[in-house]
């Protein structure tokens, strides 16, 4: 299976070509960086007009302003495509959406079994944890372009679509008047270091805390799904595909 690795001489890109490097029959053909980079194996394209290869799969761990042209190369090769970038507008999201009538789209904020688990659970706790005030924490390394994390805003989408009564999501919170309402979520987004990725829900009812947490210990963790990802959608049919449903859990 021939790869175009979008967002190649990242930190992602660099951890999906060494995962794929000990994989038979999956071989990273085409890279698309801001750089052409120094990579023996394969061409790194500025522009994706002249891409000669054949390409099977593409892989996108990039930033929401390679977005339009990687997935206009997608569809107008109608080439399936992996979009695990996260920081992505509505309207990005809304695109996919469309483009999945022709082509096989797998998106998700985060290629994890854990996070994809704990979005069940989260939904569960919501309609057993009545009166709970709950907290999103997220901790992510200091290159982390994007705050929230994509994956705190999946988890508090999932708590909202468990409730018919929604919460109002807040980020970070200060000031004098910052008291906390009912019906909120408040999100918080540290940075430091090389944490690969820690996710918390945060349920605080009266005089007892719950908290759900799932901590990647690496980045390898991501590049494995995505490349499960890549050979799920692989020949699959036009569609929108997440990794809830590549692990049957919807
Ligand atoms: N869904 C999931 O499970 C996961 C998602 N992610 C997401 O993947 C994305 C990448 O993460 P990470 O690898 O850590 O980030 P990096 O910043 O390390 O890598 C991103 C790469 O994309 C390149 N890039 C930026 N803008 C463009 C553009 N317009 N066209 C082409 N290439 C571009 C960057 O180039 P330059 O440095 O020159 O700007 C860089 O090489 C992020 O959005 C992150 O949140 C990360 C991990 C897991
Ligand atoms: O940028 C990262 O590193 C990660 N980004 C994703 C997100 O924004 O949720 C997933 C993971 O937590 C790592």
């Amino acid at each position: 299976m021939n790869i175009l690795l979008s967002g190649c001489n990242g930190a992602m890109g660099q951890t999906i070509e060494t995962v794929l490097s000990s994989l038979e029959g999956m071989d990273i053909v085409a890279g698309f960086d801001t750089k052409s980079a120094n990579h023996q194996r394969f061409p790194v394209y500025q522009t994706l007009e002249n891409v000669s290869e054949n390409i099977d799969v593409i892989i996108d761990f990039s930033h929401f302003s390679a977005f339009d042209a990687i997935t206009d190369f997608a569809f107008q090769h109608q080439i399936p495509i992996v979009v695990a970038t996260t920081g992505l507008s509505l309207e990005n999201e809304e695109k996919l959406i469309k483009m999945s009538s022709e082509i096989p789209v797998f998106r998700t904020a985060n290629m994890s079994i854990g996070i994809n688990v704990m979005l069940g659970l989260v939904a569960q706790a919501e309609k057993m944890l009545q009166g709970f005030d709950i907290e999103i924490l997220e901790r992510h390394h200091n290159k982390k372009q994007d705050a929230p994390s994509g994956t705190a805003l999946m988890l508090a989408d999932a708590i909202n679509q468990a409730t018919d009564l929604p919460y109002e999501f807040v980020y970070g919170r200060e000031g004098k008047s910052a008291k906390r309402k009912e019906r909120e979520i408040g999100i918080h987004a540290i940075r430091g270091g090389t944490i690969a990725g820690e996710h918390t829900v945060l349920y605080a009812g009266d005089d007892e805390i719950i908290e759900i947490t799932h901590s990647a210990t690496s980045k390898k963790v991501f590049a494995k799904g995505a490349v499960t990802a890549a050979r799920y959608i692989h020949e699959r049919s036009p569609g929108m595909y997440d990794m809830k449903k590549l692990l049957g859990l919807t």
